[in-house]
């Protein structure tokens, strides 16, 4: 007999006390080796429509409900006693019958039953929105489309009469991937192809196994009842793990945009690959330290047997890594100069050489993103260099006039024994090359969109190539650090091998909206393969962002810290709340702001680049002034107009990475004139 849990039943046990749960836990365990259930007094739920649906006592109150059939046994749900038959009351589990795939259907019997649609905030002030009566989404489906997504019958009524403020509350009845499909159909006007069924076992179907796992073992059921709020651990969306599990013969990577689960399946795809192969040594990196660190933390949390998986995985980040293998090698760690030694160097060389027309800033733009991220060594490899990424072209001429002042700083490094990330990089890159043996059988990174051309290099040589060596996990939306490259260049071509994930898990439906004005509909890399950014949906609703423009910084504090406090009086932890700003100079604006507020030292506050990968339940971007946003002395920077869009272009992304942060609350804030970019998230959607 199958033993299965729901993740109807994660959510629920999640729910409980510390002292109901280890109850409950008990009671499972019990049931997963005496699968007939004799030992917990099981009672048939009467009065459900479905017959299968059993209550098992855990203690006075709790009741376990099973779904049993003469096949399987199904851990369904957990709640008080009352709570937890009402729930049974109203379900039935059955395969969809066009889809296939099992589902836990919420019976439908009378249309006022669900709650009216909450009434939802809107950017725009209530004075300036027109009333207008909203449209029917899905008037324009027949039932026959409907039923393909795999929505049960009982709700086509409901579903042909949703306009967009009810569709969420009502989407929250339905199986996901109905659900889903539909806000599909709502963003792009296309119903998604339905998953189709693999073969005749409802429970097999990916859109079961969203909801569904089956569990082998006791090991596996301690594992899923470990860490019953990492819902990832345990449930995969099919696009998921289909990345997951599936074999590439190339370079391959994962796109989506912000909270799509990017990071989720390089770490499942790790522990994958790692069970797959008992020999098999990975490396699972990220941009930081503290990424690679959050990683690892989640790493424990999907392999937590000990002796197990973790060992062969190392996480690490894009210059942590590096740095070990060159300490290796060289038994020291590189001496890197820094930003303040290279301009210094460049300004002495360009003096030294008496040149004149371009700036102390081009000069270590065209250094830092032409020179040494390319390892350009000679007058005639800079000849011809595409400088790609540079938007300013320079002659033959101009290239030949800077040369000398950038032959000459290489040599005054390399004389007092400096060095650079990016001939680290490089050098360690071209080691492993000529090596029978490299240090790991696949490379995983999240984070992709920021690797510096000699990173990418490194890391395609870092494990033999072919087979699964190579994964890359990253949104071009969210590129912070770099200018753009072509990969398939440098010998990492994942055209044919890229693919999209457009189910957002963080971000609620209004904050993810807003957020994606701030970006194209379509993204193009250098190599042209494609990121669609329409038709992303998101699992959850909640209040939409708001904007708030006010004429001082003493007022703009005020409403940050009464935001705050409200988040804080309706129970949102300082650990839960983030405040990001432009520069690392304003964040003391925010520190200012958050005086008066009760316990702000809990209360993340920080530049923006460092929101990477990051999430809060709630979110302040501040200080989103004029000049500010973007950044005049980035704009400041910029050669030519080429430039300037890219500069433009590059501080969009960065808010867009600030504000995809926030799961529920997203409030931005600027003293007038405020920046541009506010206005795009201002759009009525
Ligand atoms: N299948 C899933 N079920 C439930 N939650 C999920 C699932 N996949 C991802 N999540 C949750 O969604 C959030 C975002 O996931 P993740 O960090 O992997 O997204 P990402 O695409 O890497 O985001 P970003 O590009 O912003 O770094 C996390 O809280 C994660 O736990």
């Amino acid at each position: 007999m199958n033993f299965l849990i729901a993740d109807t039943f994660t959510a629920a046990f999640n729910r409980l006390s510390a002292i109901d749960q280890k109850a409950v836990k008990a009671s499972v365990f019990d049931l997963q080796m005496d699968r007939t259930g004799n030992g917990l007094q099981l009672h048939r739920i009467d009065k459900s429509k479905d017959p299968n649906f059993w209550s098992a006592r855990v203690n006075r109150d709790v009741r376990l409900i099973v779904h049993k059939t003469g096949e399987s046994m199904l851990v369904a749900y957990v709640d008080h006693h009352d709570n937890a038959y009402a729930w049974a009351e109203r379900r039935r589990i059955e395969a969809h019958p066009r889809t296939g795939a099992l589902q836990i259907v919420e019976v439908r019997e009378r249309v006022e039953e669900v709650a009216p649609p909450a009434q939802l905030e809107l950017v725009m002030p209530a004075a300036t929105m027109p009333a207008v009566q909203q449209p029917k989404l899905f008037a324009a489906l027949d039932d026959d489309a409907l039923l393909s997504v795999g929505l049960p019958a009982d709700w086509l009524t409901d579903v042909r009469a949703a306009t967009e403020d009810s569709f969420f509350v009502l989407a929250e009845h339905l199986p996901v991937e109905a659900s889903e499909a539909l806000l599909e159909f709502a963003a792009t006007g296309r119903l998604p192809a339905p998953v189709t069924a693999p073969a005749a076992d409802p429970f097999a179907h990916p859109d079961a196994l969203r909801r569904i796992r089956p569990i082998a073992d006791q090991e596996e059921l301690e594992q899923a009842l470990a860490f019953p709020w990492e819902k990832w651990g345990v449930f995969l969306h099919p696009s998921q793990r289909e990345l997951t599990d599936r074999t590439f013969a190339g370079p391959a990577r994962v796109a989506g945009s912000a909270g799509t689960g990017k990071t989720i399946v390089a770490i499942h795809r790790a522990v994958r690959l790692a069970r797959g192969n008992p020999d098999a040594r990975i490396l699972l990196a990220s941009f930081s330290q503290p990424l690679a660190g959050a990683m690892a933390k989640k790493l424990l949390v999907l392999a937590p047997e000990t002796g197990g998986v973790v060992p062969r995985i190392t996480t690490a980040s894009f210059q942590g890594i590096a740095e070990q293998l060159y300490q290796l090698e060289h038994g020291v760690r590189p001496r890197i100069a820094t930003s303040t030694i290279l301009r210094e160097r460049l300004a002495h060389s360009a003096k030294a050489v008496q040149l004149k027309g371009f700036s102390d800033r081009f000069l270590l733009s065209e250094w830092t993103n032409v020179i040494d991220a390319w390892g350009i060594t000679s007058a005639n490899a800079y000849a011809t260099v595409q400088r790609m990424g540079r938007k300013s072209r320079l002659g033959p001429n101009q290239r030949e006039r800077l040369w000398p002042v950038f032959a000459s700083v290489r040599e005054a490094l390399a004389a007092e024994r400096f060095t650079t990330w990016a001939q680290v990089f490089n050098k360690l890159a071209d080691r492993l090359a000529g090596k029978p043996h490299k240090p790991f059988d696949h490379v995983i990174l999240d984070e992709a969109q920021d690797l510096a051309p000699a990173e990418l290099r490194f890391f395609a040589a870092l494990a033999p190539a072919g087979t699964d060596a190579l994964f890359l996990a990253g949104d071009m939306g969210q590129r912070i650090f770099q200018h753009p490259f072509s990969w398939a260049q440098l010998g990492v071509d994942v055209r044919g091998r890229s693919h999209v994930l457009k189910v957002c898990y963080r971000t609620s439906q209004q904050i993810r909206r807003a957020a994606d004005h701030l970006l194209p509909s379509v993204l193009r890399d250098v190599d042209g393969v494609e990121d669609e950014r329409l038709g992303i949906v998101s699992v959850f609703d909640g209040p939409a962002p708001l904007v708030i423009t006010v004429s001082t910084a003493e007022e703009e504090a005020t409403t940050v810290a009464k935001t705050v406090s409200g988040w804080l009086a309706e129970g949102i932890t300082p650990a839960e709340i983030g405040i990001f700003v432009r520069t690392p100079d304003l964040v003391a604006r925010a520190r200012e702001a958050l005086a008066c507020v009760t316990d702000a030292d809990v209360i993340t506050t920080a530049p923006m680049h460092l929101a990477k990968g990051l999430e809060f339940r709630a979110v302040v971007v501040m200080a989103c002034d004029q000049g500010i946003l973007p950044l005049d002395d980035r704009v400041a920077d910029a050669a030519d107009e080429a430039e300037l869009d890219e500069i433009y272009e590059t501080e969009r992304r960065l808010l867009y990475v600030a504000c995809t942060r926030a799961r529920e609350h997203l409030i931005l804030t600027g003293v007038a004139p405020a920046s541009e970019y506010l206005d795009d998230l201002r759009v009525r959607h």
